[in-house]
């Protein structure tokens, strides 16, 4: 199964995106985005690209030539205000992620993002709602790894009942760092095999992906034929190509391409740390 490309707030600009969708990305993830911010955007249409805009600051900028295979991310909990987003969305994009992974202090005070995974209750609602409400929609929610297997495993089933056509397992546990924890790639195996063969299609590995190595690791934890799709974040950042390594099985052939171009003509704050990052990596490599 084709890789994806993660949600990733700074890094997940529309240079990212093209370069990821040339090496194979088949989803590409926008950064989390206030579903209220949305709401308050005036929305600006070219010919190929669209613009939300809310007090000069962009929200979200998508290149339609990449809608298909676009899927915006929402972080929130209200089903009204979320629902009154997705309505905006609906018309340019057919798919919508669920933040329930994020682990900033700001998601924890208003109760969203990984703060959800411990009221599963309410998040089951939540999902159940949303996907009745938009049936033309494809929703996928990102978690955490939850304090036990047994329980992670027993979430993910029931996330499945509610309709979601995606579930995106960030190999971390929520007290986790994605700087410095590893991520549990042989836990992440075992609760995957405990799923139902049919739905394991709809499962989404991430974290810690970052090198062909890794991947190497992480592929021979399963049977050649069943190997789940990766959603690339870090890895991505590094070298975009990784994608193509993946999809093409080809070891070791990784080309250095960066979107330097891309970032640097945005001229936008916002990219400022992956330009860093960017170049930190050329450095690296
Ligand atoms: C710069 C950056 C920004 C991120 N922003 C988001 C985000 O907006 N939403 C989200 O769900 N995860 C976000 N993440 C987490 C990634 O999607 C991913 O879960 C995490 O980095 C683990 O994957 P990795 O080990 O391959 O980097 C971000 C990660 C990075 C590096």
């Amino acid at each position: 199964m084709k890789p994806v490309l993660a949600p990733m707030v700074r890094a997940g600009f529309i240079g990212m995106q093209r370069l990821s969708a040339k090496y194979g990305a088949d989803t590409l993830y926008t950064d989390a985005i206030f579903p209220q911010n949305i709401i308050s955007s005036n929305i600006f249409e070219s010919q190929d690209m669209l613009l939300f805009i809310r007090k000069d600051i962009r929200v979200l900028y998508l290149d339609k030539s990449l809608l298909p295979k676009t899927c915006v991310q929402l972080v929130g909990n209200d089903p009204e205000i979320l629902s009154t987003c997705i309505n905006i969305l609906s018309p340019y994009v057919k798919r919508i992620d669920l933040n329930c992974g994020c682990t900033r202090n700001f998601t924890h005070q208003g109760g969203y993002g990984a703060d959800m995974l411990n009221k599963p209750e309410s998040l089951l609602s939540l999902l159940k709602t949303l996907v009745h409400k938009h049936p033309d929609i494809k929703f996928s929610v990102k978690i955490r790894l939850l304090q036990t297997e047994i329980n992670t495993t027993q979430f993910i089933r029931d996330l499945l009942q509610t309709g979601v056509g995606e579930i995106n397992v960030h190999m971390r546990g929520i007290q986790q760092e994605r700087d410095k924890d590893e991520a549990d790639f042989k836990q992440f195996a075992r609760i995957y095999k405990q799923i139902d063969k049919t739905e394991q299609v709809k499962i989404t590995a991430n974290g810690g992906i970052i090198s062909i190595k890794d991947y190497l690791e992480f592929k021979s934890l399963f049977d050649e034929n069943n190997v789940p799709r990766v959603m690339l974040a870090s890895g991505a950042v590094r070298n975009a190509s990784f994608f193509r390594v993946i999809c093409t099985n080809i070891e070791g052939k990784e080309i250095k391409e960066y979107p330097l171009k891309q970032v640097i003509s945005q001229n936008d704050r916002n990219t400022k740390p992956i330009k860093v990052n960017i170049h930190k990596s050329q450095r690296d490599s």
